[in-house]
Order: structure tokens, then C-alpha cells, then sequence
């Protein structure tokens, strides 16, 4: 195995506590051990060179690696150094003295075990991270959540769950048969709850991911782990999407059904553990179900959409990552939006739609004619160019090598109509011009008040190209048709998280959150202006926060 010096200057030494894996020679991130009180860093396991400014990667068999020399520069792609901590930023600017509460942000933090380097973006170990604001102060901090998944890897030292794209090896033949049986009961599926964060009306507050078994519920104050929701119905199956719908009043989410390819359309009270069934779609096309990963709603109906981007239970099986991990593109199978009534469960309208990629929906809304009746609907989403691709982008190996290179596939805010008239297709087009946000769209909110109805703002990060990852905060004007964008040199933003100002009639009064990774290895929270999109305040992280997923916001008591 290489070991490889590095004689280059600047590198800085991580703070002293390491999770997943440490030794008492030093800090150990991603396979990189860093010799502490040495100029000089000694990187093992790592078939990496670096000489001068001449950068070679090279592939370490027996590691699946490939480690281009300057990948850990960027700190968005790199594990969080220390498993836990808290305390008061120094803020620049001014905070609004209205935001009183803490945002929260979860996302995969930790992508090794060990000297093990997981591949993909969506591999990572929880993160958890807090802002929590109290009259113009700021309060931050980290943890990891404390899942089987993550709990079993730092004791045993070795991956024990199926994540998105890593599966543990099984030792021998017996072994794997016995995985197989983990793989159909769940047991092998990961509860990694590294994808979002939700407060439900009860103020439970939940992490989530795809698996059911990774719902984790967590304390806003302490990030402690304080268990697994489980849910007391018998409704089984072993996914749901990532993104319930969640207000004061209900949980709404969707259970995929990989047997019946179909949909479960369900419904859970605030105070409750007990989803109950609304109704059942069955899929129009096939082999399976489509990925549902969002969803959207209006004020009367679930959209259900059917993505011929599928589950593939071939891929569930298969121990190395395809390009499309566990998922199978099945254009000849179609795209469909099913659209059924909250109250009754009734299915009021099933149309093909153009072939479509998306994660995440923005927001629906019922469109009336003169006379108050819904004529259709329209469901706004972050669509790749019905090109799954993406997906493949966000491998880790792609993200820290190609920083600056323009392979971003491109995204628009796709927009559904979904006609309720018995016409049996729908359209899908882009709502403004995608140069506007620079064909980068992706992780998006908007004025929750605003949730099932017509609305004209959405936040989302965008890019500035030439890119390999989006890079910019967006605030897209629907009506007007254009964006403001926010963009620093070398900035790797999250999700731009709108909290809006108790009181306010405007549905852009209020302020975007959101955390910036930097190249040079720091990191800062921004708040950006809803209405204007100016920075109004940053307070900078004393160590590097890694790139993140989903963030909410839990008002003060
Ligand atoms: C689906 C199954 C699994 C797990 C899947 C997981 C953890 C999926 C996570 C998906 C996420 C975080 C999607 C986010 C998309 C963001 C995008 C496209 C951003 C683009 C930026 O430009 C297993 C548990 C592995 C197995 C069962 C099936
Ligand atoms: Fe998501």
C-alpha cells in the first residue's frame, strides 16, 4: 500500500477528537492520518501522490479508491472532525432580533469507518447541526446521530448496514445467504437518518431518510439521540419517501410497495405513532414502483408521481454500486402523475407525463377557472432533464476531483400541469428560463405558509458555471420569471432554508439560512435577506462543517 509524504506548507492539523476512527499517532480523516506536530503530513492507505503541483490519483485495489491529490482541500466533501461540539459564533452583520429559534440541518457527515472510504455523497454518517438564535446571538453546533447503523460501525470498526451505495461484505457463502435473509426482512438496511429533519405538530422532532427504520428522533436542544420513532401501525414495508409532508395539523407520506408495484398513500396525527391509510395508487407502469423520494401536495390532493426512474430489486441485491446504485431507468415503463383526494382516497386524476428526474418537489398548487372549480393542478419540482445521471455525480470521488470543471448536468424548476378534466396527459416544462439560475437547481424550500398554494418565490441552490456541483443560493421569482443569485468563489452552500418573520403578509419577509463549506477548509453560517437576497449576517464555524442536506426550523417555545 502507498504511503505518500506531503511536502507542501498550509495544511492545517484537525482539532483532537476523531469518532469513526482514531489512534494515538494522530487524527485520522478519511483514511488520512495527519502526524500531529509535524510540518510535514504523512497520508497512508491512500495510493495517492502529490508532487509539486503536479496531481496523479491512482486506484488502491483493495480500497476501491481513487483519491486525487487535492480532494481534501474542499471541506464540503470532507468528514466532520470531531463527533461532537458546541458554542457561540461571532457574528458579522446583524441577526434579526424577530428570529428566535434553532435551525437544524442534517446531512451525511462522516463518510469512513476507519481507513475505509465510503464512495457516495448519500453514504455518509448523520450529521447533525444547529443554529440557534436568541436575540441577535448565535448558538451552534454538531452531533452525530447515534443510529444502529453508526453505532455498530465505530464499535466493530467495519460497515454492518446496507447504505446507499455500500453494502457490507459478507465473509462467506453461508454468510451472504444469511445477508440475502437480512436484505428481504430489512434487518441489513440501513437506519442511517442522514437525509432530513422534521418537527411534527406534536414538536417531536424526527430525523429521516428512506428506510422506515431510520426515522430517529432527536433533541433540538442537546442534537441527543433520543430513539427511533416507530411507527405503531402494521402497515410494514421497509421504505417511504424521505420527504413526508409535515404541518402543525398532519404527517402525510407515501409508502412504495415493491411487491404490488404501487403506492400507500398515508396519513399520521400529531401526538400519534399510528399512520393511517388515505388510499392506494397503483402504478401504471412497471417493473416496480417509481423512486419517491418527495412528493408534493395541494390544499385538496397528493400528487402521487410515478418516475421511470424505479426501484430494482436486482440492484437491492448486487453488492457493488451500478451507476444508478439502487434504482433502474425504465423509459418504455413512462412517467405518470396520480392525483388523489385527501379526504375521500379517491383517484381523480392518472395522466402520463413527459419522462421526468426529480428529488424534490418545490410546491403544488389547484388552478380555478372563473367559476372556483379545479381544472388542474400544477406540481413545480427540481428536474434533471429527465437524466438520472446525476446521481452518479454525487460520488464522492467526483465531487472532490472535478471541483471547477463544468459537469454539472443541468437542472430546471420542471412545472407539471396535471389536467382534471379526464384528459389523459399532463405537460411538463421549465417555469422560467434555466440560464437564469445557471441550468443548477436542485434543494430547494419556500414560504411554508405557502405549502398546497399559489405561490411566487422558491429558494434553491443554482449554479455558476463552470461547475461540478451547484454553487450558488437562488431566489426564483415564478411570476417575474427570473432569479437573484448569491455566489462566492469556491462556495459549496446547503439548502437555502426560508424562515419567515412572525407577523409578516409578504411571502418573501423574512430570512434564507444557510451554511457555506469553503475550499480553504472553513465554514460559515450565512443569512441572506428573503426579499432583497443580501447577506445580512455571517458567523464563521471554528472548524470545517462538511456539505448538507435538509434543514427546519424549531420556534422558540
Ligand atoms: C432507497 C434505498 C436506500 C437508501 C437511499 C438513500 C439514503 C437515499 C438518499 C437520497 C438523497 C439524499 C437524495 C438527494 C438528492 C439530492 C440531489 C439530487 C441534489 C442535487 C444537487 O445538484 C437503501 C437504504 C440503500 C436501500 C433501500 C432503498
Ligand atoms: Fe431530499
Amino acid at each position: 500500500m502507498a504511503s505518500i509524504t506531503f511536502s507542501g506548507t498550509g495544511r492545517h492539523v484537525l482539532p483532537p477528537v476523531m469518532m469513526v476512527s482514531s489512534n494515538n499517532s494522530g487524527n485520522k480523516v478519511d483514511g488520512v492520518s495527519i502526524r500531529k506536530g509535524n510540518r510535514d503530513s504523512v497520508v497512508t492507505n491512500v495510493a495517492t501522490t502529490h508532487r509539486d503541483h503536479l496531481q496523479v490519483a491512482t486506484i488502491d485495489q483493495k480500497k476501491q479508491l481513487v483519491v486525487p491529490a487535492d480532494w481534501e482541500n474542499h471541506v464540503a466533501w470532507k468528514s466532520i472532525p470531531q463527533e461532537r461540539w458546541e458554542g457561540e459564533l461571532d457574528v458579522q452583520g446583524q441577526i434579526p432580533l424577530w428570529l428566535n429559534g434553532t435551525y437544524l440541518r442534517n446531512g451525511p457527515g462522516q463518510w469512513n469507518i476507519g481507513d475505509y472510504n465510503f464512495r457516495h455523497l448519500f453514504d455518509g454518517y448523520a450529521t447533525l447541526i444547529k443554529l440557534h438564535f436568541s436575540n441577535g446571538q448565535l448558538i451552534a453546533g454538531h452531533r452525530q446521530i447515534e443510529s444502529d447503523a453508526y453505532t455498530a460501525a465505530k464499535n466493530k470498526q467495519k460497515l454492518c448496514y446496507r447504505e446507499f451505495s455500500e453494502v457490507p461484505k459478507a465473509e462467506n457463502f453461508l454468510a451472504y445467504i444469511g445477508e440475502l435473509g437480512n436484505l428481504f426482512s430489512g434487518a441489513s438496511l440501513t437506519d442511517n437518518a442522514n437525509t432530513g429533519v422534521v418537527k411534527l405538530g406534536d414538536g417531536r422532532v424526527v430525523c429521516l431518510t428512506e428506510t422506515q427504520k431510520g426515522s430517529i428522533i432527536i433533541d433540538p436542544e442537546t442534537l441527543d439521540t433520543i430513539g427511533k420513532f416507530e411507527y405503531s401501525d402494521n402497515l410494514g414495508g421497509l421504505i417511504h419517501s424521505a420527504h413526508p409532508i409535515v404541518t402543525d395539523e398532519q404527517f402525510l407520506t407515501l409508502l412504495p410497495d415493491l411487491i404490488n408495484p404501487g403506492y400507500l398513500v398515508v396519513r399520521m396525527d400529531p401526538g400519534s405513532n399510528e399512520r393511517r391509510v388515505i388510499g392506494r395508487v397503483d402504478c401504471r407502469g412497471g417493473p416496480a414502483p417509481g423512486w419517491v423520494h418527495s412528493f408534493p401536495v395541494t390544499e385538496h390532493y397528493v400528487i402521487v408521481p410515478e418516475m421511470p426512474l424505479r426501484y430494482c430489486a436486482q440492484n437491492l441485491l448486487k453488492a457493488e454500486p451500478t451507476p444508478l446504485y439502487k434504482f433502474r431507468w425504465y423509459p418504455e415503463s413512462k412517467g405518470f402523475a396520480h392525483v388523489m383526494c385527501k379526504a375521500s382516497g379517491k383517484i381523480v386524476a392518472s395522466v402520463e407525463v413527459p419522462l421526468f428526474v426529480t428529488f424534490h418537489f418545490i410546491n403544488a398548487y389547484e388552478e380555478e377557472d372563473e367559476d372556483g372549480r379545479v381544472t388542474a393542478l400544477i406540481a413545480d419540482c427540481c428536474e434533471h432533464n429527465a437524466d438520472a445521471t446525476i446521481l452518479d455525480k454525487l460520488r464522492l470521488q467526483n465531487l472532490r476531483s472535478f471541483a471547477g470543471e463544468d459537469v454539472l448536468p443541468d437542472a430546471r424548476v420542471g412545472r407539471f400541469i396535471i389536467p382534471l378534466d379526464g384528459s389523459p396527459h399532463g405537460k411538463l416544462e421549465a417555469a422560467l428560463d434555466p440560464d437564469e439560475h445557471g441550468r443548477g437547481m436542485d434543494m430547494c424550500s419556500i414560504n411554508p405558509a405557502n405549502l398546497g398554494k399559489k405561490y411566487r418565490y422558491a429558494y434553491a441552490c443554482g449554479a455558476q458555471r463552470p461547475c461540478n456541483f451547484p454553487n450558488t443560493l437562488a431566489k426564483i421569482d415564478l411570476v417575474e420569471k427570473n432569479a437573484k443569485n448569491w455566489y462566492q468563489k469556491d462556495a459549496v452552500p446547503s439548502e437555502p432554508f426560508f424562515v419567515a418573520r412572525p407577523g409578516a403578509t409578504e411571502e418573501d419577509d423574512g430570512v434564507v439560512i444557510s451554511i457555506i463549506s469553503e475550499k480553504n477548509g472553513g465554514a460559515y453560517a450565512l443569512l441572506l435577506d428573503g426579499s432583497t437576497f443580501e447577506e445580512i449576517a455571517r458567523a464563521k464555524f471554528p472548524y470545517g462543517v462538511p456539505y448538507g442536506l435538509h434543514g427546519c426550523w424549531v420556534p422558540k417555545k
